[in-house]
């Protein structure tokens, strides 16, 4: 094990542990909270097809978000990993608690049909899970490599704005870098709106050095 990946197994190991000690009122206050900042920034007034996800293993909850985003129409979107051992994944569309069925991994996954799913280059901005970010906007995930597979698909120009969801026990000092993690444009906690500088997208998909 190369010491980028050691590390990013420790980090995960430490904050997926961590997160599982938060109590249930606390987590409610979180997703509440997150929803007050998201609306403050206008993260989903100002957008139409937004991608969310539905929360495992303590993440916090965007579930208020998502509702208040189905009132606003927006088109809503969570992921559904490929049945195969291949890392990917579509987005297809969330209507509410009964368009999805547990999938996968234990996560609640929509039953809408493969075909309804949308072209991520279509989406307007991502809210991402995450296990932990740093000051850059670095994200370690839960180490599918699925988010970093899907991004690394669309052309740098049609980006969706990425904005991951988190507490703040889940911020470190440093995430070491592979060469196919992307960075994120924000992150909301609890406490914040945090808004990174503008990143490199060339770290996406690097030119090839010739
Ligand atoms: N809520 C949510 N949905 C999501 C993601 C996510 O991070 N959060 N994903 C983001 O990519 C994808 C699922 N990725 C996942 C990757 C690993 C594990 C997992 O539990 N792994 C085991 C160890 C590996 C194994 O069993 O083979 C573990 O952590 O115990 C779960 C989901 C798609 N949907
Ligand atoms: N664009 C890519 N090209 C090649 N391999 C990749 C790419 N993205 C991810 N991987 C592979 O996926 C594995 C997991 O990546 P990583 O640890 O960065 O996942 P993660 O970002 O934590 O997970 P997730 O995005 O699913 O939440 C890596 O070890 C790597 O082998």
């Amino acid at each position: 094990m190369n010491e980028a990946v050691a590390q990013k197994h420790y980090l995960r190991t430490r904050i997926k542990h961590e997160r599982l000690t938060l109590t249930k009122p606390f987590m409610e206050r979180a997703a509440l909270a997150l929803l007050g900042h998201a609306s403050q920034a206008t993260l989903i007034e100002d957008h139409d097809s937004i991608a969310f996800y539905l929360p495992t293993r303590g993440e916090i909850s965007c579930l208020p978000m998502i509702e208040y985003a189905l009132k606003l129409g927006k088109k809503c979107y969570v992921p559904k990993i490929y049945p195969n051992k291949k890392r990917g994944m579509w987005f297809l569309p969330y209507t509410g608690k009964e368009s999805v069925k547990e999938g996968a991994f234990g996560i609640l996954e929509p039953t809408a049909p493969i075909s309804k799913a949308v072209r991520p280059s279509e989406l307007d901005i991502i809210f991402m899970p995450l296990v932990a970010f740093d000051p850059k906007g670095n994200r370690l995930g839960m180490g599918g490599g699925y988010y970093d597979t899907v991004l690394a698909n669309i052309p740098k120009h049609e980006q969706p704005k990425l904005i991951g969801l988190a507490y703040n026990l889940q911020q470190v000092r440093d995430i070491p870098q592979e060469k196919w993690d992307i960075q994120m444009d924000a992150v909301i906690t609890p406490s914040h709106y945090r808004v990174f500088e503008r990143k490199s997208k060339t770290s996406i998909n690097p030119a090839p050095n010739h």
